[in-house]
């Protein structure tokens, strides 16, 4: 990614940008095991939000139930004025892409025949792959610094190279919201600040992101919006200086941090000590 100025922008402004991500009651429970809990929360049209959380908080969950990967078993979720949940299968996928947490293919694929599957969701069932598919297939790997591996296997690259695969299938959707699950994991800290801010054009275009992270100073420094989660509940939502107070990291990570301001941006900089 680090040839995100290089590249022509494969991704265009948003045809239906604009709509903000309306989640009310999202609730899901395995056995008996509430995993999410009635969780309502607003994602704002055009601009990054962080979801936070510890580890087994409910972000997966969470992002799963939205996507459609897990039906929740009670809740909604609107998208401007769309029907989130209930919209037919092949309409979300125009609209919403989600970039899952290193999911292996589980055939053998090439990267740009992997990339290229962002596509299906915009042609019809026996299409094959048109010029312009693979035209805007290349260049958003050249956006995601892949254009040299277009055509290596899958199975063959780094933990970080599948990451962008990932990611650039995604960008082949051209979606309008995305969702992302810890998108920066596997990547080296110049790949992670380069998605980010890959991510905050997305969002000067129009595109709704949603992405799940754990570095706290990454979502302070890249998120306009953080909903932080607790037990499958959020406890906090809204700008970084609000969601990231001392008090709150200590009450839901267990660890203590002094929130000093990053001289340069002025965001918060959590200085973490247990
Ligand atoms: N299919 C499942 N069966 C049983 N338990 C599940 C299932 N999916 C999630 N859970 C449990 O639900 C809880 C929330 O999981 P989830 O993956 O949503 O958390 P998370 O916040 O994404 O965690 P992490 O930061 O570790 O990725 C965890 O305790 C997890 O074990």
């Amino acid at each position: 990614m680090t040839s995100t100025t290089q590249v022509p922008r494969a991704v265009p402004a948003a045809p239906h940008a604009g709509a903000t991500l309306e989640v009310t009651g999202a609730t899901w429970s395995v056995g008996e095991t509430l995993v999410i809990d009635g969780i309502d929360c607003t994602v704002p049209a055009g601009a990054v939000s962080g979801l936070l959380g510890p580890n087994g908080s409910g972000k997966s969950s969470l992002l799963r139930g939205l996507a459609g990967v897990q039906r929740l078993d009670d809740g909604g979720a609107t998208f401007g004025s769309a029907d989130l949940l209930r919209m037919p299968r092949r309409e979300r996928a125009r609209r919403l892409a989600f970039v899952e947490q290193d999911a292996a293919p589980d055939r053998p694929v090439t990267v740009l025949d992997a990339v290229l599957l962002g596509r299906i969701p915009h042609r019809s069932v026996l299409a094959g792959d048109s010029a312009h598919d693979r035209g805007l297939a290349r260049a958003v790997l050249g956006r995601v610094g892949l254009a040299a591996l277009a055509d290596r296997q899958v199975a063959t690259l780094s933990g970080g190279e599948r990451q962008r695969v990932h990611l650039a299938r995604a960008l082949a959707q051209e979606p309008t919201l995305l969702l992302l699950d810890e998108p920066t994991n596997h990547l080296d800290v110049g790949a992670q600040l380069s998605l980010l801010a890959l991510l905050r054009d997305l969002a000067a275009d129009g595109v709704t992101v949603l992405t799940a992270l754990h570095d706290l100073n990454l979502a302070a420094a890249a998120c306009d919006h953080l909903v932080l989660l607790s037990r499958g509940r959020v406890v906090a939502a809204g700008p970084a200086h609000d969601v990231l107070t001392a008090e709150r990291v200590h009450e839901v990570y267990g660890v203590r941090c002094d929130v000093l301001v990053h001289p340069r941006t002025g965001r918060p900089l959590l200085a973490l000590s247990e």
